[in-house]
């Protein structure tokens, strides 16, 4: 399933009150998700503020006390100093564990939804918007959190200093006033170009993404045919250009934004420094007072307009994960959520004029591939073999009889029950299985040790003991030849000793021995001890070996046909 950026707001799109809302509900969830509003740092910050606005004060007392040491204002420029320092550390550290915990709270719910996921998703070609979500947009959209932090800080700076400079100079607070103003209207004109910006540098990352993902999934291919690499390499050099350029606009502008903040503060600057001595009529005690003003105040100011814009790139990257999410949610399984207990035995499994519809999401322009309708029953002990050519259907059939994929029209029953996506999860873990696109991991994950001892017997059985070890669940290696990797993996699946065994293609790379060991040794073990074997295969000459032969075409289940089983040799 392509993902559908469905729910970003257009970023071109200033209209107001959408604007607000957005912004709003950024800033919203960054508070929440961090925890900001529960722990201290929103104490922190507002003490932090008052320190420093207390060192203005208190500053601007000691001068005009005649600079002594030991009098009330100089011992409050000290506390106040020692405040600032105390807790502006102590208040990066916080800020800090407000990022971790952001990121923290985005990565557990974006991989509960990833192990949610239907099978349309994930058969889907392109994840690199899942990546550039998993990695930069939830990097940037909690560092956020910072930013809200430093903009409160410096919101509450300016609150007090603001009315101290009208107190101390009015024609300072007035030019300070319109400084700041024409600070936050160079972010609100530059802001909305800049978030374009880095809302294209955002698709451009998931791009990438894809190309390395086919650099690493197709290194064979792309090390055989120089004209492949070079086409690949050309088109990932112009997307990392064009990434590099879009961020580059984006961070003129942003820059731009924080640049006209500083601006204003110059211009406040030069303000107090031509202007105001003649109003004044050179009055060195107020210059004094107005200049420890802006010195203290710069700071705060400066990196409010350098964090507003951090603000507005969360916003879009708040957006690219939701829209993700967005794309996740709409692929949840009921079935990969419910957690009712697991079957552990069946008398019968019928599919009763199940069909399945694939690629119809993922490639929409393309006519899906219609399975079925296919009535079908299965019970304990059967050996059946499912062939035909390529593309006919046969995985799809395995998905539709493992539950992995919902029929979109009939029915799948087990026991004479309808399946509903409530109870498809208890079903799957009727079955173990080897598809043909397995995975395997380092470790046997969720095995029991009795599961562990099997796997290790299964291990010798199938000839892998030279190459793999186990210690404890974690495999010693899993880096084997392809048909060692596929034994490994149908190890797993027989040390799982579920009542069915699903095995796609098993055989197709294994040496005559192993294959001979497959069809005469372990399938008339499996078929003996109970087991229902679904088994897809080419290999003709082994049909013989089975209780009943499906044959697929087109979609269809074209014969199925009972087989006398030829004794194993
Ligand atoms: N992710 C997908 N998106 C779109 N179409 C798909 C996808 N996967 C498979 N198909 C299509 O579904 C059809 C059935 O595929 P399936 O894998 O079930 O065939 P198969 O019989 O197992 O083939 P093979 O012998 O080659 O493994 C094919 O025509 C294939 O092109």
């Amino acid at each position: 399933m392509t993902i559908q950026f469905k729910d970003i707001p257009d970023p071109s799109d200033g209209s107001f009150p959408a604007m607000a809302e957005r912004r709003w509900t950024v800033l919203n969830f960054l508070a929440t998700a961090s925890g900001l509003l529960r722990g201290p740092v929103i104490f922190l910050t507002l003490l932090a503020g008052l320190s420093r606005a207390g060192m203005i004060y208190a500053i601007n007392e000691t001068a005009r006390a005649g600079g002594a040491v030991l009098t009330w204002s100089s011992l409050l420029m000290v506390v106040c100093a020692v405040t600032m320092l105390l807790v502006g550390y102590v208040l990066r550290m916080k800020a800090f564990l407000l990022v971790t915990s952001v990121t923290r709270l985005l990565w557990r719910r974006l991989a509960r939804l990833l192990l949610r996921a239907n099978i349309d998703f994930l058969l889907s070609q392109k994840h690199g918007q899942v990546y550039s979500a998993l990695t930069t947009e939830v990097n940037g959209l909690s560092a956020a959190v910072v930013s809200i932090v430093e903009v409160a800080g410096a919101l509450i700076v300016l609150a007090f200093a603001l009315p101290y400079l009208f107190f101390v100079s009015p024609a300072s607070g007035f030019v300070a006033l319109i400084a700041v103003g024409i600070g936050f209207a160079g972010f609100a004109i530059l802001d909305r170009p800049g978030r374009k910006w880095r809302y294209r540098a955002g698709v451009l990352f998931a791009d990438y993404c894809d190309r390395v993902g086919d650099m690493l999934g197709g290194w064979k291919e792309l090390r055989l045919r120089k004209t492949r690499r070079d086409a690949l390499e050309e088109e990932t050099l112009a997307i990392i250009d064009a990434h590099v350029e879009a961020r580059k606009q984006a961070q003129q502008l942003f820059a731009g934004s924080a640049g006209v903040g500083q601006g204003a503060i110059i211009f406040l600057l030069c303000f107090v420094v031509t202007i105001l001595p003649v109003i004044n009529h050179a009055d060195s005690t107020v210059m004094f007072q107005v200049l420890t003003v802006i010195f203290l105040v710069n700071g705060p100011i400066e990196t409010m307009f350098n964090a507003l814009p951090n603000l507005s790139r969360s916003e879009t990257a708040y957006y690219r994960i939701k829209a993700v999410e967005f794309a996740l949610s709409n692929a949840q399984s009921l079935a990969n959520v419910s957690d009712q207990s697991a079957a552990t035995e069946f008398r019968e499994i019928t599919l009763k004029g199940a069909e399945a519809l694939v690629g119809e999401v993922d490639a929409p322009e393309a006519t899906p591939f219609h399975l079925g309708p296919v009535d079908l029953t299965f019970t304990p002990g059967e050996t059946v073999f499912i062939c035909g050519g390529n593309g006919s259907g046969k995985t799809t059939l395995l998905s539709l009889i493992t539950g992995l994929r919902h029929p979109t029209k009939g029915e799948i029953l087990l026991d004479g029950k309808s399946l509903d996506e409530g109870s498809t999860a208890a079903y799957r873990e009727l079955f173990s299985s080897v598809f043909s696109g397995f995975h395997l991991f380092e470790r046997a994950y969720g095995s029991t040790p009795h599961e562990r001892e099997e796997l290790e017997r299964r291990i010798i059985q199938l000839g892998l003991s030279s190459r793999v070890s186990m210690l404890d669940d974690k495999f010693s290696t899993t880096s084997l030849s392809a048909g060692q990797s596929r034994r490994m993996a149908l190890a797993v699946a027989l040390a799982e000793r579920r009542p069915i065994i699903v095995l796609d293609e098993f055989a197709a790379d294994q040496d005559p021995v192993n294959r001979a060991f497959f069809y005469d040794v372990l399938v008339p073990e499996l078929s003996a001890s109970g087991q229902l074997v679904l088994a897809v295969t080419h290999d003709d000459h082994q049909f013989h070996k089975c209780d009943r032969l499906i044959k697929m075409e087109g979609g269809r289940v074209v014969s199925d046909q009972k087989m006398q089983k030829a004794n194993a040799v």
